[in-house]
């Protein structure tokens, strides 16, 4: 009874072979959902090739939804379009676009609505960064991430609204963004984009109700996915350390958010920022990857 529902790997094995969760892990996770919950829904999820959005589209196949998965590199949408067949018997569409590019966007967003007769979810889950001080990024830099994480998801869900607007039907957008409350150090390229976005769904989730769609945001903390590659193994050892669950979280709980979220049982949720980050948010310093060596004891200025 004590047992975690959700398998969580010792995040300080250094035997594991892997970051984040296998595709034998999507295959088999548990869920809470019944297995008809989505049949008749049509999802497209964009970085569905990797990490949170691989698991989502992993849930949603299993749950009886028609998928779509988006991102910049064919082999890895193609590997989780196999891995979900093999898994469920279930067709994935993949498509292999920049969320950088409008002109990409509407063509894709286009193709799958005529497809399927109609896309039911949008979720935003494409994106990323670096980590870095502030001070030190490169106008290229900069721009890389707000053009990822602000930009394109904004063109995926203007596209998505006007789609939904022209063909008179319902609609609900689900933003993946972060926990920036308190913001980021290393990560303010990040906390810009993720607010922007944040407060952009807000607004539409106002103007665009009256069309009959809904737009939500969840806020992970530290999920572990393959995207850990992009930090250094040091602070990848603090980042468990930072939470009040001393856990990370993983990708199937960020998954049957989506789901939820996706389900008639939140049909009444509009505007709303769902954190899921083991309270990390309430509790200690806003570094999960350690603080500046200037705290320690005599080394402040
Ligand atoms: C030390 C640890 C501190 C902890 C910091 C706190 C943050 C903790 C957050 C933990 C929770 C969040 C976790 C995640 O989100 S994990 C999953 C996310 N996945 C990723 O981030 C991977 C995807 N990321 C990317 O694809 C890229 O970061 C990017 C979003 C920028 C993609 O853009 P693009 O494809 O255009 O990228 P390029 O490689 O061409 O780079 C463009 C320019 O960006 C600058 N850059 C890129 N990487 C770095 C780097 N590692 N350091 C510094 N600058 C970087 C650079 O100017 C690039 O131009 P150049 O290549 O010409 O130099
Ligand atoms: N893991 C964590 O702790 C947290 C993650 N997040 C955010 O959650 C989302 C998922 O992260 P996670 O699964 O961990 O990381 P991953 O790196 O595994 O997933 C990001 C996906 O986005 C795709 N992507 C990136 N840029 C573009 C682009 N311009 N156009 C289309 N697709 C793109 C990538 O594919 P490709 O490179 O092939 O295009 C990749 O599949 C990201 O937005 C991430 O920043 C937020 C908070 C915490």
């Amino acid at each position: 009874m004590n047992e975690p529902r959700i398998f969580r790997p010792d995040p300080d094995d250094p035997t594991r072979s892997q970051r984040g969760l296998t595709e034998q892990d999507l295959a088999a996770m548990p869920t809470v959902f019944r297995s008809d919950l989505l049949d008749g829904h049509v999802m497209l999820i964009s970085g569905g090739g990797s990490g949170m959005g691989k698991a989502m589209a992993f849930l949603a196949s299993r749950l009886g939804a028609t998928v779509a998965i988006c991102g910049r590199t064919a082999e890895k949408l193609d590997r989780t379009r196999d891995a979900i067949g093999e898994a469920t018997g279930r067709t994935v569409h993949c498509y292999t676009t920049n969320i950088r590019e409008p002109e990409a966007v509407e063509a894709m967003i286009a193709d799958f609505s005529d497809v399927t007769g109609g896309i039911d979810t949008l979720v935003n889950n494409a994106g990323g960064q670096f980590p870095q001080d502030a001070i030190d990024f490169t106008r290229k830099g900069w721009n890389a991430v707000i053009d990822t994480n602000l930009n394109g998801t904004w063109w995926m869900m203007q596209e998505a609204a006007r789609r939904w607007r022209s063909d008179g039907r319902k609609g609900h957008i689900i933003n993946i963004v972060a926990n920036v409350e308190r913001g980021m150090p290393q990560a303010a390229h990040t906390c810009a984009a993720r607010a922007g976005v944040i407060y952009l769904s807000k607004t539409v989730a106002t103007e665009w109700a009256p069309h009959d769609i809904r737009v939500n945001c969840i806020g992970p903390g530290v999920i572990e996915t393959e995207g850990f590659a992009m930090y250094p193994e040091e602070a990848l050892k603090r980042f468990h350390k930072a939470n009040p669950m001393k856990a990370r979280g993983n990708a199937w709980d960020v998954a049957e958010q989506v789901m939820y979220l996706a389900s008639p049982a939140a049909d009444f949720i509009n505007g709303d920022l769902i954190i899921i980050d083991g309270g990390q948010a309430q509790w200690g310093v806003v570094w999960p990857g350690g603080m500046p060596d200037y705290f320690d004891e005599g080394g402040a200025a």
